[in-house]
């Protein structure tokens, strides 16, 4: 598997690239950190020996279905405990009530009492947090207008869009006024002008110096929010980093590309004579071909195209997008 012979160069490029990632503490204190972290439920691995080290900003979290995801973000609210290794946050162990103080919380699962109002429901959580009833409505007021609900907290919950109900768990998860928020596919199901406005209110809770932890399916929708991720499969971290950087890491690594060209039977024969192609399709005037090295491949697809004259209307690699990446590190097909 692809993934398993990459593991090495990913892992040192986790750990060159996390110490430059933007930061707002000092090298020495890691705002959350896994160290060989294996869980364990009953039969069934969910979290692998992982390694991971998180100083701030946005880091996104992705990986298919079953990858670990929602296990790694359990353990890093101190949710569930690990059965191998050690989470930490600020210093402190994960499960420890202080650590927990300093991270806020929002799960995927809408688990909420529906005839309460959002005002109402913010306020329950802030007393749960045992903050004096005075406190605990200054917190409740300053939490809803930091996500921008305090002229619409007077709804009953049932009749909350997705985005509302997203913005009221985001409320209760800042009661703390944590360092780390940790965002369980905060944009799953959200319309994309409501996924606009939470993307800039995750913005702005980074530029006011939280880190944040945002999971989802979806590379591409992480893209739009930060360019650190970290990518899961199969309970491994198989990479942490900027996405230049692992795409670089990944430079010699398969490609389809797609070629619009004139005589394209013709066209086929010849880059199938090419050493790193290990496949051809050709559909009308569209050659798809498969290559092993996409440096190689194109160095020599541009000598080709001089010596035989081609008159190439378009080349667009097929991969080259956020999910081809996350389908090489998982051994699939890039669809997630
Ligand atoms: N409570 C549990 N009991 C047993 N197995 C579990 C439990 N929670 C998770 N698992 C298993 O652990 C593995 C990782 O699951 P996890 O929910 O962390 O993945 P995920 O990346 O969040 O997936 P999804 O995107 O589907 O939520 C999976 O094989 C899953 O079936």
């Amino acid at each position: 598997m692809r993934s398993a012979e990459l593991k090495p160069e990913i892992t040192n490029l986790a750990k060159a690239d996390l110490s430059s990632h933007s930061s707002i503490r000092p090298p020495h204190s890691a705002l959350l950190v896994f160290e060989q972290v294996s869980k364990w439920y009953g039969q069934v691995l969910g979290l692998n020996q992982v390694t991971l080290e998180l100083r701030g900003g946005i880091t996104g979290l992705v990986g298919s279905n079953g990858a670990g995801k929602s296990t790694l973000m359990k353990l890093a609210t101190g949710q569930i405990r690990p059965t191998l290794g050690r989470v930490t946050v600020a210093g402190v162990d994960a499960w420890h009530w202080e650590a927990r103080r300093l991270v806020g919380y929002c799960p995927d699962v809408d688990a909420f009492y529906e005839d309460m109002t959002g005002r109402e429901f913010v306020r329950t959580m802030a007393d749960l947090c045992g903050y004096p009833s005075a406190e605990s409505k200054r917190r409740t007021e300053a939490t809803l207008d930091r996500v921008g609900m305090s002229d619409r907290a007077d709804r009953k919950l049932r009749g909350y869009s997705k985005g509302m109900r997203q913005r009221i768990k985001l409320a209760q998860a800042l009661l703390t006024d944590p360092s780390l928020l940790v965002l369980d596919e905060p944009l799953s199901g959200i319309d994309p002008v409501g996924r606009q406005e939470l993307l800039d209110l995750f913005r702005s809770l980074a530029a006011q110096g939280m880190g944040l932890l945002v999971s989802s399916h979806e590379l591409e929708e992480l893209e739009k929010l930060t360019n650190h991720v970290a990518i899961m499969a199969r309970g491994r971290v198989a990479a942490v980093g900027t996405l230049q950087k692992i795409r670089e890491m990944l430079e010699d690594f398969p490609l389809s590309v797609r070629i619009d060209v004139e005589r394209p039977k013709d066209v086929a024969k010849l880059l199938l004579s090419l050493d790193e192609v290990t496949g051809v399709d050709v559909a009308g005037d569209t050659v798809t071909v498969r290559a092993h090295s996409p440096k190689t491949f194109f160095r020599d697809f541009g000598r080709l195209v001089v010596r035989e004259r081609l008159d190439v209307r378009r080349l667009e690699p097929l991969d080259d997008s956020a999910h081809a990446i996350l389908g090489y590190l998982l051994g699939g097909s890039g669809k997630t």
